[in-house]
């Protein structure tokens, strides 16, 4: 089975994975496969353009994890979407270094539940599990996350309302 671990960056995806790989899973990083697919850097958004068609279709159907914040466009098996409550995604952003402008791109994303359409675009309802990850310690999102994978906890999704947080932005 191929999973993807997606959501908004700094919602804790490596992390998880992190652990779902000391807990015996095969994991790939979105961000160890997409170096050949670079067209080209967007530098106002500090981030790279990838062909995504091609990646998608080269990546083919391993029988692991899959973490990074595109990877719910894959043909993954089981989607999980980490989600964080945007004032605590903000401070971990800010920490991380990011600029102005890709911390309010990503929080907007957040808000607007960015990654759960574009999931629910390609993917079947059924295959989807989003996580509220606000008050989960790593652990506790793993232990989650490996309850639906083995398919003893069913889909949910759309639990989260962020749309307070977008007056924050402006
Ligand atoms: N459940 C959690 N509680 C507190 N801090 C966390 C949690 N998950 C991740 N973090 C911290 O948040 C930051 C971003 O996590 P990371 O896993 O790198 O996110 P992503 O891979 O989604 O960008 C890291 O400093 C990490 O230690």
């Amino acid at each position: 089975m191929m999973a993807a671990v997606t959501g908004t960056p700094g919602t804790g995806k490596s992390t998880v994975a992190d652990i779902l790989r000391k807990r015996g899973y095969s994991v790939i990083r979105q961000n160890d496969t997409i170096k050949p697919y670079i067209i080209e850097r967007d530098s106002e958004r500090d981030a790279d353009v990838i062909d995504e068609d091609k990646w998608y279709e080269e990546f083919g159907k391993p029988d692991a994890v899959v973490e990074g914040h595109l990877t719910h466009i894959l043909d993954a098996d089981r989607i999980v979407i980490l989600r964080l409550r945007p004032d605590i995604l903000s401070e971990r952003l800010k920490s991380r270094g990011y600029p102005d402008e890709k911390i309010r791109e990503n929080l907007e994303a957040e808000c607007l539940d960015t990654v759960l359409i574009e999931t629910l675009d390609i993917h079947p309802e059924e295959h989807i599990l989003e996580i509220d990850c606000t008050f989960l310690t790593p652990e506790e999102t793993v232990d989650i996350i490996e309850e639906f994978l083995a398919g003893k906890r069913g889909y949910s999704f759309g639990n989260t309302d962020w749309s307070d947080y977008i007056g924050t932005l402006l």
